[in-house]
C-alpha cells in the first residue's frame, strides 16, 4: 500500500515507521530538519525494547508524491486546513484520508480541502520528537477509526503492521471522549508545568477537573453525542495510571510552541457559547493557558 503520512512528528513517524517495517511504500511529508535526518539515515524509533533505524523515504511538501492509498493527517489541529490543501492535488478518487488528531472537528475541517469524508481517528500513543528523525515511543500505540466503506480494510492493513486498530461504529462518542480527557488535564498540567501525580496531590484540583468534565458532558449531551455514565471515573483514573506524564500542552508550551487548546478547552467553551450551555471552567482554562502563550510570546 503506498501511503503519506502529513506531518513528520511524533505521532507520524510513530505509525509511519510501523507501517514502513510492514513493508508498505510510506512517504513522511514533515519539516526540513526531520527530512534530512530521515532521507540520510532513515527513521529513529526508540522504543523501551531498543532502538532502530527504519529505512523510508521522506519531503518537505507532497507536491511531488505519487498518489497514495492511504493518507494519514498527523499535523496539529491549527494545521488541519493547511495540510489538507497541500495534500488535494495529489490524492485519488479512492484515497482514504484518515485524522489521527486530537480535538473533535478536525475530520470535518480537512473534509472541504480534500474534497473527501476524513476518517476520524482516535489516537491512544506517547510519542515525542527526541531529536530530527528520532522518534521516542512511552506507550500503547492503539487507534479507534470510524466507519466507512474502506475502514474494515484499513483496519485490518494496520493492525497487520502491529498498529491495533478497532472500527467504531459511533467515532464521535470516541472522539469526544478522548477531548473530555483533553480538556480535563491538559490545560492544568500546562498552567502548572506539573505530571498528573503531583498535580491531582494539590487541593482542589479534583473539583476543578470534576467541573470541567461536568461541563464537556453537558455540551456533548446538547450537541447530541452519546456520552457513556463512567466517563466521569474514567477520567478520574488517568493520573493513576500515568503519575509521572505531563499533558501535550505542557509539553508544547515548554518547547515554545503553541499548543492546541483552542481546540479543545476553546472548541467546548464555543460549542458551549453556540448552545447556551454555561462553561466558565473550560473558557479559565483556555484563557490561561493563551495568557502564558502570549505571556512568553509564543503565538502563530
Ligand atoms: N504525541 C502524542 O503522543 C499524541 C498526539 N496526539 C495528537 O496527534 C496530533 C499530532 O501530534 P504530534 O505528532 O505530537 O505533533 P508534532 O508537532 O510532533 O508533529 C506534527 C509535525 O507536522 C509538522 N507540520 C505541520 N504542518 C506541516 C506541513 N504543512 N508540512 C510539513 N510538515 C508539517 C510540524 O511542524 P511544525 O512544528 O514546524 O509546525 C510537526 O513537525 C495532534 O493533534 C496531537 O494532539 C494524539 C495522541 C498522542
Ligand atoms: C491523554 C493525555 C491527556 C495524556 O497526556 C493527552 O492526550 C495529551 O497529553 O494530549
Amino acid at each position: 500500500m503506498k501511503v503519506v503520512v502529513m506531518g513528520a512528528g511524533a505521532v507520524g513517524c510513530y505509525f509511519g515507521g510501523l507501517l514502513a517495517e510492514a513493508g508498505h511504500d510510506v512517504t513522511l511529508i514533515g519539516r526540513p530538519n526531520h527530512v534530512e535526518a530521515i532521507n540520510a539515515k532513515g527513521l529513529l524509533l526508540e522504543t523501551k525494547a531498543g532502538r532502530r533505524f527504519i529505512p523510508l523515504k521522506a519531503a518537505t511538501d507532497p507536491g511531488a508524491i505519487e498518489p497514495p492509498d492511504l493518507v494519514l493527517v498527523c499535523v496539529k489541529s491549527a494545521d488541519t486546513e493547511a495540510a489538507g490543501a497541500a495534500l488535494a492535488p495529489r490524492l485519488k478518487p479512492d484515497t482514504a484520508v484518515l485524522s489521527l488528531q486530537n480535538g473533535v472537528d478536525n475530520p470535518q475541517r480537512l473534509s472541504g480541502p480534500i474534497g473527501r469524508p476524513a476518517i476520524g481517528t482516535v489516537v491512544y500513543v506517547g510519542t515525542e520528537m527526541a531529536g530530527p528523525g528520532h522518534v521516542l515511543h512511552h506507550g500503547r500505540g492503539d487507534l479507534l477509526i470510524g466507519a466507512s466503506p474502506q475502514s474494515d480494510a484499513i483496519a485490518a492493513a494496520l493492525t497487520a503492521a502491529n498498529i491495533s486498530t478497532t472500527v467504531v461504529p459511533d467515532i464521535d462518542q470516541a472522539l469526544w471522549s478522548k477531548l473530555i480527557l483533553n480538556c480535563a488535564y491538559n490545560a492544568l498540567s500546562a498552567i502548572a508545568d506539573l505530571p498528573y501525580g503531583p498535580l491531582m496531590q494539590v487541593e482542589g484540583t479534583r473539583e476543578v477537573v470534576r467541573n470541567v468534565v461536568a461541563e464537556c458532558i453537558a455540551v456533548a449531551r446538547a450537541s447530541g453525542v452519546s456520552i457513556p455514565d463512567d466517563l466521569h471515573d474514567k477520567v478520574l483514573a488517568l493520573p493513576g495510571m500515568m503519575p509521572s506524564q505531563k499533558s501535550s500542552t505542557a509539553q508544547d508550551l515548554a518547547r515554545g510552541k503553541p499548543g492546541e487548546i483552542d481546540f479543545l478547552n476553546g472548541f467546548v467553551a464555543r460549542r458551549g457559547a453556540e448552545l447556551g450551555v454555561p462553561m466558565p471552567a473550560n473558557l479559565t482554562l483556555q484563557v490561561a493557558v493563551k495568557l502564558i502563550e502570549a505571556s512568553r510570546g509564543i503565538g502563530r
